[in-house]
Parts: structure tokens; C-alpha cells; sequence
């Protein structure tokens, strides 16, 4: 007969009480050592709490100081948009489907899809879908000419100028480190706000009715630039904004490809990205809960103009960024892009 082995204790790993600690109340897993170490791991968490308070305010002031003291070199960029700043392929998309009777499969005839709607299953379809796995959600992306090379070329130089300028400046957002936001430049109006309400809307309003498309009532634009030394990559991300256009304005450079998952919302986000290529004066025209984000430039500059597409008739109801019903505090400008008042409603039926 043998002897009892002694009984095996069981230890737990000390982490247990310093990693992965969970806070339900944020929704977070943090590491506690010791008060000193907390203060250091989410000290900036302060800071930056403090900094997204005042960015309203002082964009504000920047955009006065600019506006006060700033000399643009390409003054013409600042004229109110002219139909020769503006690709013909962009002007015959948007005058069609602005036009009586203009339909979404019309308006597709005019503009490239990159990643389309679902095809309506036919028969053979079906049968092909039942020994394949479920295809994803279709990714509704677009890409279009925007700019005539000219108009890319004065608004480089400028934006080109405005960086190299000592004027204050604002980042387009806490991804990107250098660019500029038009806003503070004073290029919302003549250029941004016309081309959202002139071309945006009624081609948005066919591509996307789902998303606000027909709604847009304000915006955030900013030029993001990519370069050796400075930012070269963007991480996945989805925008704050119902749509979003993302124009390729130049300079000449090698990859920076984005790259387009699934929407945020839906469950299998990266597995097998679409990687969709810049064509300069090219804007690509896709839904802001798209997980996106931008591949390693290669050689060359990239500078290129994203313009976030707002709906307050959407946002009101779901904040994008805590997917829950806005709690709405005063800001600046568009703010984010929420309203108060509902906007009016208009009588669909009474339009036709
Ligand atoms: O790098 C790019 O062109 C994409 C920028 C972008 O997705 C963004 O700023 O939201
Ligand atoms: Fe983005």
C-alpha cells in the first residue's frame, strides 16, 4: 500500500489584485500598484479631459487671430466656390442628382463603386450562398473626382503656407498631429459649408438616406498631412460623423492606402479589410461607423481634405461616440454637431 501523497495547495497568481482590475462604473480594466503609480498611469487622463473642455474656446480665439493677422498667399481659395474649382464628373453627378426623378441606380452610373450594394439574390445566388459562409455587410464605399488639379494645387500652397506661418494652430483631431482645421482658416464658409449643402447633400441624399444622408446640417473639415518625420499611418478608427468625404489633394507620394473593415457596430470588425487606393483630386465617399484608418506613407507627402458630415436629425437621437442619447452641452461653431431644437421636418409627400 502506498503513502498518502500530501496534499496539493493551490495558489492564485498575485496579479489578481493588481491587474485587470475592473471598474464597472467606466467600463475599464485598470492596474493598481500604488496611488503614486495610479496618479502616473491616469494623471493624463485628466489633462486631456481638461484640454477637450477648452478646444471650443480656443479655436475660437485661434480663428480670430488668423482672421486678424494671417496673409494668405492664394487669396482666390478663399472666393466662394466656384463651379471651376469643381471635377465636371462632380458637377454632373451632383446636378443629376439634384434633378426631378434622380434615382439612386441613376446616380451609381456616375460615380465609382468601390465596394457596392448587395446584389438582390437571384436564384443562382442563393443556391452559391448556401455552401458559402454568410457574405459580410456591404461596405457602400464610393470614390468620385472632386477638385480640378488647379484647385488642389492653390489649396496645397496655401495650406502649405498657413504650416510654415507662425499663426497658432489647431490639430484636425487626437489621431493626427499635423494638418489643419478650415474652420480656423476661415474656409467653412466660401468653400466647405457650399460644397456640403450644394454637392454633398443631394448626392448623399441618394447614397446614404439611411444615414442622415438627406439631413446634413453641419460638418467638421480638416486637412490631414502625412510625411517623413512626422505622422506616416492612421490606426483603425471610425469617424465622429453620419458621412464622411476624404479627398486625395497631393502632393505625390507612395502608399498611405486606406484601409475599410466593417461597420463599428458589427461584430467581425478587420477580418479581411478593403484597401482602396488615393487618386489625387479623387474623393472617396464612405459612412463614418466604417472602421477605416490609413496605411504607412512610403515616400512623399499626402496631404488630404476630410470633410465629417453631420446630421443633427440623426445624432439627436444616438451620440456616435457613446452610442447612447446625447447629454448636449453649449460649444462653439457646430460644436459636434448636435441641436438642441429639432431640426424642421418637412413633409416628404408635399415636396413632390
Ligand atoms: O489618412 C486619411 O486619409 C484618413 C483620415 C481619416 O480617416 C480621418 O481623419 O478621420
Ligand atoms: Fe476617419
Amino acid at each position: 500500500m502506498g503513502t498518502a501523497a500530501a496534499p496539493r495547495r493551490f495558489c492564485r497568481c498575485a496579479c489578481f489584485c493588481s491587474e485587470n482590475l475592473y471598474l464597472a462604473r467606466y467600463g475599464l480594466h485598470v492596474r493598481f500598484r500604488s496611488e503614486q503609480q495610479l496618479r502616473q498611469d491616469y494623471g493624463p487622463l485628466e489633462q486631456e479631459v481638461e484640454r477637450r473642455r477648452r478646444l471650443g474656446q480656443e479655436s475660437a480665439a485661434r480663428r480670430a487671430l488668423i482672421a486678424s493677422s494671417y496673409h494668405p498667399v492664394r487669396p482666390d481659395v478663399y472666393n466662394s466656390l466656384k463651379d471651376v474649382a469643381l471635377a465636371p464628373e462632380f458637377l454632373a453627378a451632383a446636378e443629376y442628382s439634384a434633378s426631378p426623378g434622380a434615382d439612386l441606380e441613376g446616380l451609381l452610373q456616375r460615380l465609382e463603386t468601390v465596394s457596392g450594394e448587395r446584389l438582390e439574390p437571384t436564384p443562382e445566388l442563393l443556391a452559391d450562398q448556401l455552401s458559402l459562409p454568410v457574405p459580410a455587410e456591404e461596405k457602400r464605399i464610393y470614390r468620385l473626382p472632386v477638385f480640378t488639379a488647379w484647385f488642389c494645387q492653390a489649396l496645397l500652397e496655401e495650406l502649405e503656407h498657413f504650416e510654415q506661418s507662425d499663426m497658432p494652430k489647431g490639430r484636425p483631431n487626437t489621431m493626427n498631429n499635423y494638418g489643419v482645421l478650415l474652420h480656423e482658416l476661415g474656409l467653412d464658409e466660401p468653400l466647405v459649408t457650399p460644397l456640403r449643402e450644394r454637392f454633398l447633400q443631394p448626392l448623399m441624399a441618394l447614397l446614404y438616406p439611411d444615414c442622415g444622408g438627406g439631413w446634413l446640417d453641419s460638418h467638421r473639415a480638416f486637412v490631414v498631412k502625412y510625411a517623413p518625420g512626422q505622422d506616416r499611418e492612421l490606426g483603425c478608427h471610425y469617424d465622429n460623423a453620419e458621412l464622411t468625404l476624404n479627398v486625395a489633394l497631393g502632393k505625390a507620394f507612395t502608399g498611405g492606402t486606406l484601409y475599410f473593415g466593417d461597420l463599428f457596430q458589427a461584430p467581425s470588425t478587420l477580418a479581411k479589410p478593403l484597401e482602396v487606393e488615393h487618386v489625387v483630386a479623387q474623393g472617396i465617399l464612405h459612412r463614418g461607423g466604417q472602421l477605416h484608418g490609413a496605411r504607412p506613407l512610403g515616400a512623399g507627402e499626402r496631404w488630404n481634405l476630410v470633410v465629417w458630415l453631420r446630421a443633427s436629425a440623426v445624432r439627436n437621437h444616438l451620440c456616435p461616440m457613446c452610442c447612447r442619447k446625447p447629454d448636449l452641452v453649449d460649444d462653439e461653431g457646430f460644436g459636434d454637431g448636435f441641436t438642441r431644437e429639432e431640426p424642421p421636418t418637412v413633409d416628404v409627400c408635399a415636396l413632390t
